[in-house]
């Protein structure tokens, strides 16, 4: 009978929202009945096929009463972030606030580097308006302009254009990131009744397991779209290659689609025949960046050559250095197909 076929084989299509141990926690489309605790099919096992945090997946054998499932089939990835491992990401919420702790530029830029890396739709969020005065803010909001960012201005103490934050999660799959103390928490609160944050008992912080986890989950937020929190960590890496740290910046960007450089490998410092100018306030942090990008690119060259060495050394708000302690072998460059390949996927991913 086909009734009867409806209910247990018709193609069921979903979302994990956790993973814990052997199990999948799975949001069902439509949403009108809780999770599905599922498993993996011994098939998905065998071909290795992994099920990450994001992904949509055909469920099969529900069963209602006791909410379980099994997962079938995992559908393509549009997007994998790595930290945190989540599939499908389609935006990154950056939160930074205007004060306590204070704004710090090099730092902004360095996340706001990290999220454009990942090629996933980035928007800024300026929390804690009511601890500046209004011109300064307006200042702050060319300056990021300039930068090439809209932010939205938020005071969650206030509640001060949640609504903007509100609209700009809706029906999306987000990634809240930001470092430490900028109010993730407090605006998550805001946004997401108590009663489905199910964690807090470790550190009274949704998703976040004292740094001990990597723990990864997506909350559903009431009028549809999902939230996941980045634990709060200061100093993203920018393990980067190099050629491609100016598409990282709006800046560099709009420059480049002017037209292009004499050299295909230029890295936009003095070369000759070189499009990109200095005349752009972000221009210090574009070779700041490179510097690091290049140790980098060194480092994980040096990985196969014992006798060299690399620390990593911080210094200050949104300074990391790699500094080789013996000279430097001249880096090798990625080949042209490699950039090409690494440009492309920057660009289909940012397209989705
Ligand atoms: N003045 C002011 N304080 C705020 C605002 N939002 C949050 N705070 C305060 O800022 C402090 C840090 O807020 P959290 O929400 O814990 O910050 P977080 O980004 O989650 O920090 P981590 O958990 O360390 O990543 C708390 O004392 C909040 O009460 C705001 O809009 N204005
Ligand atoms: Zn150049």
């Amino acid at each position: 009978m086909t009734g009867h076929r409806i209910a247990t084989n018709q193609e069921l299509v979903g979302t994990v929202l956790a993973v814990q141990a052997n199990f999948y926690r799975v949001q069902l489309q439509g949403g009108l009945i809780p999770t599905l605790l599922c498993t993996r099919r011994t098939r998905l096992k065998k071909i290795g096929q992994q099920v990450m945090v994001g992904d949509q997946v055909l469920v099969e054998e529900p069963d209602w009463m006791g909410g379980r499932g099994a997962i079938a089939d995992v559908l393509p990835r549009k997007t994998e972030l790595d930290r945190p491992a989540i599939a499908n990401v389609n935006q990154i919420l950056l939160v930074f606030a205007l004060a306590d702790p204070p704004l710090e530029p090099l730092q902004l830029s360095r996340f706001l580097i990290k999220g454009e890396s990942t090629g996933i739709d980035l928007r800024l969020c300026l929390n804690k308006c009511d601890l500046i005065q209004e011109d300064e803010r307006r200042a702050i909001g060319d300056r990021l302009e300039s930068w090439g960012y809209k932010p939205i201005f938020l005071s969650v103490q206030e509640g001060m254009n949640i609504e903007e934050a509100r609209e700009y999660l809706k029906n999306k799959i987000t990634v809240i990131a930001g470092p430490s103390g900028v109010g993730k928490s407090s605006l998550i609160n805001q946004l997401i009744p108590q009663g489905n944050l199910r964690v807090g008992k470790v550190s009274g912080k949704l998703a976040r397991g004292r740094h001990t986890t990597r723990h990864v989950e997506l909350f559903e937020l009431p009028n549809g779209g999902l939230l996941a929190d980045t634990p709060g960590f200061n100093q993203p890496d920018l393990g980067f290659i190099p050629e491609e740290l100016i598409y990282y910046f709006p800046e560099g960007r709009k420059l480049l689609e002017k037209g292009s450089c004499r050299f295909s490998d230029c890295l936009h410092r003095d070369e000759p025949g070189c499009i990109v100018t200095s005349d752009w306030e972000r221009y210090e942090h574009y070779l700041e960046f490179l510097q690091e990008a290049m140790a980098y690119q060194t480092f994980c060259q040096q990985q196969s050559d014992p006798e060299s060495t690399l620390k990593l050394k911080t210094k200050g708000q949104g300074e990391n250095h790699y500094e080789p302690k013996l000279e430097s072998k001249k880096y090798r460059r990625v080949s042209r197909r490699v950039q090409v390949q690494n440009l492309h996927h920057w660009y289909t991913e940012n397209q989705e």
